[in-house]
């Protein structure tokens, strides 16, 4: 059931070039860290029967490939970010379990969100590019303008791909796809064009306290997946433990406080917003959702209705004051 919520939306209209026709609908979501940008992007794309592209995740991968190679900024080594990053095969796929409704959304107004899988060079790396090291990383890395122009192409390919196959239609043919992309500048760089642009933003707190509970769940599953303790299976567990501090193999280091977290959240938000090349900004067109108090299920919801509503469909929550 949906709780009544008290978040913040203020709409703006979409500006007469957006009314153009074109053949797939972009959905843009940004904000800051944590504000919940990908889970609901994630939910908003299975619920629209669109493709789904993470471009926090195609950051991450050039973090964590100038990681392995020794480029780090002010490592004195001569980095090459943008062309390690040039040079490898990214991939983002959406993975859903087998008692997941087919995408296209359903009558009963359940959110789905799927799992999504990073793959870089075939390597699957949804873990390895979500360490604190990387954390701490990537935003130095993301402030990069060579990096910013070679990730630029790749978002929009792999846009270009996941557009055209969530427009196929059964039998053959196509029909109307598109895409949900989240990340900081989409709205304002990557896709100014976009039909509908989001701006999620919640608390530092409320941010932080969220990535700290999202933390503790995934620390408890991978225990409790874990293999009674033995020494090669200290090593698998070490592995699992998601966003666990520490080289594979060793035990993850003492567990952040939700204090600590709110300070990585706001340093990350800091250099993310006053970087030089695109920084985080709200799009003068987008539509701000502040869901401190929101529930989950109702911005997806919100957001489903929106798209609908610009697509020239019926909106289907009619049951929110939004
Ligand atoms: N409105 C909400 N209320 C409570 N928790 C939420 C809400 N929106 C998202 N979350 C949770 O917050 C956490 C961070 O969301 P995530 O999508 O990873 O954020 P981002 O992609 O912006 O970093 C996740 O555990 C997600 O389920
Ligand atoms: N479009 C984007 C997406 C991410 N970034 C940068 C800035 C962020 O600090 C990092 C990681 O983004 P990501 O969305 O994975 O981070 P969070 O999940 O919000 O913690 O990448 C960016 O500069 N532009």
């Amino acid at each position: 059931m949906l709780s009544r919520a008290c978040g913040v939306l203020r709409r703006a209209a979409a500006p007469a070039s957006q009314l153009l026709p074109r053949r797939a609908f972009t959905v843009a979501i940004d904000g800051p860290a944590a504000s919940g940008k990908s889970s609901t992007a994630r939910a908003v794309a299975h619920e629209l029967g669109f493709g789904y592209i993470d471009s926090g995740s195609i950051y991450r991968c050039a973090a964590l490939l100038a990681l392995r190679a020794g480029a780090v900024p002010g490592s004195g080594e001569r980095s090459d970010v943008a062309g390690l990053v040039g040079r490898a095969s990214i991939d983002i796929r959406t993975r859903l379990s087998p008692d997941h409704p087919a995408p296209g959304g359903t009558d009963t107004g359940r959110v789905v969100v799927p799992d999504v899988q990073v793959l870089l060079d075939g390597e699957d790396v949804s873990q390895a590019i979500r360490t604190p090291e990387i954390n701490r990383l990537v935003a130095a890395i993301a402030s990069d303008s060579a990096v910013r122009d070679t990730v630029l192409r790749i978002q929009q390919a792999l846009a270009g791909a996941a557009e055209t196959k969530s427009g196929a239609a059964p039998g053959g043919g196509s029909a109307p796809g598109g895409v949900v992309m989240d990340g900081r500048d989409i709205g304002t760089t990557v896709f100014p064009g976009a039909e509908l642009k989001i701006y999620l933003d919640a608390s530092a707190m409320a941010r932080a306290i969220r990535r700290w509970d999202e933390m503790n769940r995934q620390m408890k599953d991978a225990k409790a997946k874990a293999p009674a303790a033995s020494p090669e299976a200290g090593g698998a567990g070490g592995q699992d433990g998601p966003r666990a501090e520490g080289a594979a193999g060793q035990a993850p280091a003492e567990y952040p406080s939700v204090e600590s977290i709110a300070r990585e959240l706001e340093e990350r938000d800091y250099a993310d917003i006053n970087r030089k090349h695109s920084p985080l900004r709200i799009a003068s067109d987008a539509v701000v959702i502040d869901n401190t108090s929101m529930t989950f299920e109702r911005q997806v919801h919100a957001i489903v209705d929106l798209a609908r509503e610009r697509m020239g469909l019926p909106r289907k929550y009619d049951d929110d004051d939004l």
